[in-house]
């Protein structure tokens, strides 16, 4: 559906991107996954003919249909929306934007709407949303041409974790029917609710497979620590431990043999007068995956 080829832009001395080949398949939900900065926006701009890449190539749908013919639903990452229209007349605007009837608008937006929930909102100004719900419509504007392949970047930025996971599942739902998702996150337990993940990092890509193949390529083993102090970093500097990463409430310390590593990390910790709650091998997230290829910590 979607094919890039070496697809590289350059912005007077930044190389946004850089030489990347990506294949995203009929029926995928293809994530695009990287940090604030990676590329991921001017790669999905070039996708949809935003921007022009320095060089490279993107062909849509085998190059048998035109880019502007209205198959493809992009939702961008900044708020697309007039504030001072209510949520009826930012989808009327869009459908007029591809020239289709009220009447058509009106039928699909009553059936969106009913899938995003927004249809008790129809007449709020748009100004007047929550984060989410402007997220949603945005969606739902996408959506009203009734495409075959939605192309989002990072939908779920900034709001909160309910939401999030309420927009996966109209994701799914959407999937289900037989669209493509081509859908840009900087949240890798997003990658997660991905059928196939690239990952981006600098503008290039360091790793593509479904999340299962990712964590398969770590070598390491994670172990996870909770500990009742919150910087674990020094761990770092056992001969046992190749990296030590702060997650939230906890710390994932990638190693190459266990048991070794955990002895050794329970001895230094209760030299320190540290008490451990929690210490157990894990199965890699996507975040160790990330921090393993490209030696970064994430947020
Ligand atoms: N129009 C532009 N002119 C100059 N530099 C640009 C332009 N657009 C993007 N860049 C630079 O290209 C790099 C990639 O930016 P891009 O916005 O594509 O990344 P991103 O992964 O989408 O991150 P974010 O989530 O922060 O938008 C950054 O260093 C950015 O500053």
């Amino acid at each position: 559906m979607i094919e890039m080829e070496a697809l590289t832009k350059v912005f007077g001395g930044i190389t946004a991107v850089s030489e990347v080949s990506l294949r995203v398949e009929q029926g995928d939900i293809f994530g695009l996954v990287g940090p604030d900065g990676a590329g991921k926006t001017t790669l999905l701009r070039m996708v949809c003919g935003l921007i022009n890449p320095t060089s490279g190539r993107v062909t849509l749908f085998g190059g048998r249909q035109k880019k502007d013919a209205g198959n493809f639903g992009y939702m961008p990452q900044r708020f697309s929306l007039c504030g001072d229209l209510t949520v009826m007349e930012n989808i009327n605007f869009f459908g007029s934007l591809y020239k289709l009837d009220r009447k058509t608008v009106r039928e699909r937006a009553d059936e969106i709407l009913e899938l995003t929930k927004l249809s008790q909102f129809k007449s709020r100004f748009a100004e007047d949303l929550s984060g989410g719900m402007k997220q949603k419509l945005a969606l739902t504007c996408a959506l009203v041409i009734r495409p075959g392949m939605l192309i989002l970047d990072e939908p779920t930025f900034g709001v909160d974790p309910e939401f999030r996971k309420e927009f996966w599942k109209i994701l799914y739902m959407l999937n289900r029917d037989g669209m493509t998702i081509f859908v840009s996150t900087p949240y890798m337990d997003e990658a997660d609710l991905c059928k196939k993940v690239a990952l981006l990092d600098r503008g290039k890509i360091v790793a593509v497979g479904t999340p299962d193949q990712l964590k398969k390529q770590i070598k390491n083993k994670i172990i996870e620590i909770k500990a009742d102090v919150k910087d674990l970093d020094f761990l770092g500097e056992l001969p046992e431990v190749d990296d030590a990463s702060f997650y939230g409430d906890r710390y994932h310390v990638s190693v190459p043999v266990v048991e070794p590593a955990k002895i050794s990390i329970s001895r230094l910790l209760s030299e320190k007068g540290i008490a451990i709650s929690f210490m157990e091998e894990i199965t890699p997230s996507m975040e160790d995956v990330f921090v393993s290829l490209t030696e970064k910590e994430v947020v």
